[in-house]
């Protein structure tokens, strides 16, 4: 669907649009001159329209859809200029690997989202500009996600992927709720050592208002258009059309409440000496004399907040992806159930452990990464330098966007990409593919942090489920199979 101003813009909006329309076409201007003062010229794209740039041909819902045709159309690195901004959209692993990964110190700087402060979300770590409370941030995740000490969560990840085991055989039917209550619970006590048990629980809920207030007001396109306009974020929140300010205000209180209430509970856990170990307990008892206690505590309450966040649709859609294409792949399904079989036989439930043992399990998974790839466009980057890259430029201040859907469906990666064949990451021994590098989690220094423990959920969820259900459709009353349609749904752009 193309996008359509009217879609976006209520009369009140648009009154003031124009009104400040000519104020932005200057500053364009001065943008465009700056972008163009190198001897190089800017990677191939469509023509502009002054101020809107392109905005009118982007794919509403599905903008990595318009960003892959125009990859096909002008390049595997191409730009295009939305709402005043540059843009430089990247469609290779190759590009991205040499751009983002191996100049990373270029390309660590995040775009300015004008609507962030507004809703209370301005500690997301996704959305930190490049500096030192994103350093603080990151240095919070490297200490309790990387690769060497990720182990340690592995008995909580168990014990959720055992619960949710337990939950699908009392209610299938309820498997979306099953589902979602894993991750929510694996986050939930890795974070904080809180016990998530059912979809009600309070907590939860709080971040899920959260994010719904967000999404339910802050489109992509608003959220331009406010960064675009930002008088408009001045309207006070009593002015006739004005809803948005009222969801921002009550986002606010939301937000608030979401970085405090569970950190507060694990405080008084550990006042108690009852704390479960956990993210937070870990680190509050580090800090508990050093100087800069507020500062590192209100660290502290941004990545568990982030990490919620990030962390939770990410990992929730990536299984839920395994599980469509066990519906659509009965044979991979059969295939993959022999193998569980073949290594434990059937005395024990699957643990991490085994991972190295299931060649096949790991393709599946890797395969299911690929198929469905949950966020398409990763999150911007911006460039803090100029680069002159295979003779084009890339000018400081553009963003730069990892189109990794586009990356995931190229044939001449991936013959035949919409087919879910995990033999692609297979020797022809069966053994796993040696050359794999995982594109899921985005490139370079803001690659993501939780990465080794969201593949550890995910795995163990999957392994845990081939080894005890048969997954199919579900049936009707008179018992005929019931057609699966997959469905796209937007979610928070991170
Ligand atoms: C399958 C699940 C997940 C996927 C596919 C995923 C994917 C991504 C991607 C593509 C990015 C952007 C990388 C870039 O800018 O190039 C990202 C960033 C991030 N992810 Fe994940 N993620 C997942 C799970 C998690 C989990 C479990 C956590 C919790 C710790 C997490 C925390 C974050 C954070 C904090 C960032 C922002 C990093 C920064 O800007 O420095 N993610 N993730």
């Amino acid at each position: 669907m193309l996008l359509s101003v009217k879609s976006f813009v209520d009369d009140f909006w648009a009154a003031l649009l124009v009104a400040v329309t000519a104020v932005l076409l200057t500053v364009y201007g001065l943008q465009r001159t700056k972008a163009n003062n190198s001897q190089c010229p800017l990677p191939p794209g469509p023509r502009p329209l002054p101020f809107i740039g392109s905005l009118l041909e982007l794919d509403r819902l599905k903008p990595y859809k318009t960003y892959t045709a125009w990859g096909k159309k002008y390049g595997e690195i191409m730009s295009c200029r939305i709402l005043g901004k540059l843009y430089v959209v990247v469609s290779s692993e190759r590009i991205a690997r040499a751009l983002v990964d191996k100049k990373s110190n270029i390309y660590a700087d995040r775009p300015f989202i004008a609507t962030n402060k507004m809703f209370g979300m301005d500690f997301n770590t996704a959305h930190l500009r490049y500096g030192d409370r994103w350093r603080a941030h990151r240095r919070v995740f490297h200490q309790t996600f990387r690769s060497e000490v990720i182990s340690k969560y592995h008995p909580i990840q168990t014990t959720k992927a055992h619960a949710l085991l337990y939950n699908i055989l009392e209610s299938p039917q309820d498997f979306f709720a099953h589902s979602h209550l894993f991750v929510t619970s694996v986050i939930m006590a890795i974070m904080y050592g809180y016990n998530v048990t059912t979809s009600k629980d309070p907590a939860v809920k709080r971040v899920e208002r959260l994010l719904d207030l967000v999404i339910s007001v802050l489109t992509p396109e608003r959220a331009a258009i406010l960064g675009a306009f930002p008088l408009l974020k001045r309207i006070p929140p009593w002015f006739p059309g004005a809803k948005i300010q009222r969801t921002a205000a009550e986002a606010r209180v939301v937000s608030k409440d979401v970085q405090n209430i569970p950190l507060r509970w694990t405080k008084e856990q550990m006042a108690t000496g009852k704390a479960p170990p956990s993210m937070v307990s870990d680190f509050l008892e580090q800090i508990s004399g050093d100087r800069d206690r507020d500062y590192q505590e209100a660290i502290l309450r941004e990545c568990a907040t982030s990490a919620y966040i990030a962390g939770t649709d990410s990992t929730e859609s990536t299984f839920l992806n395994f599980v469509m294409a066990m519906i659509l792949y009965p044979d991979v399904q059969m295939r993959a159930q022999a193998d569980i079989d073949a290594w434990l036989g059937s005395t024990r439930l699957p643990t991490l452990e085994d991972r190295d043992h299931l060649p096949y399990i790991e393709a599946i998974f890797r395969e299911a990464k690929r198929w469905s790839v949950v966020v398409p466009l990763a999150v911007p980057h911006v460039a803090t330098g100029d680069q002159v890259f295979e003779g084009y430029f890339i000018p400081k201040g553009a963003g730069v966007i990892t189109n990794m859907y586009a990356m995931s469906k190229d044939a001449s990666v991936y013959p035949d990409p919409e087919t879910f064949k995990p033999e692609r990451f297979l020797t022809p021994s069966g053994a796993l593919s040696p050359d794999f590098a995982d594109i899921a989690f985005g490139f370079g220094r803001r690659v993501c942090p939780g990465r080794y423990l969201s593949d550890a959920s995910v795995w163990i969820a999957i392994a845990c489920v081939l080894s005890c259900f048969r997954i199919g459709k579900a049936v009707d009353a008179q018992g005929r199979d019931i057609e699966v349609v997959p469905r796209y749904k937007p979610g928070l752009a991170m």
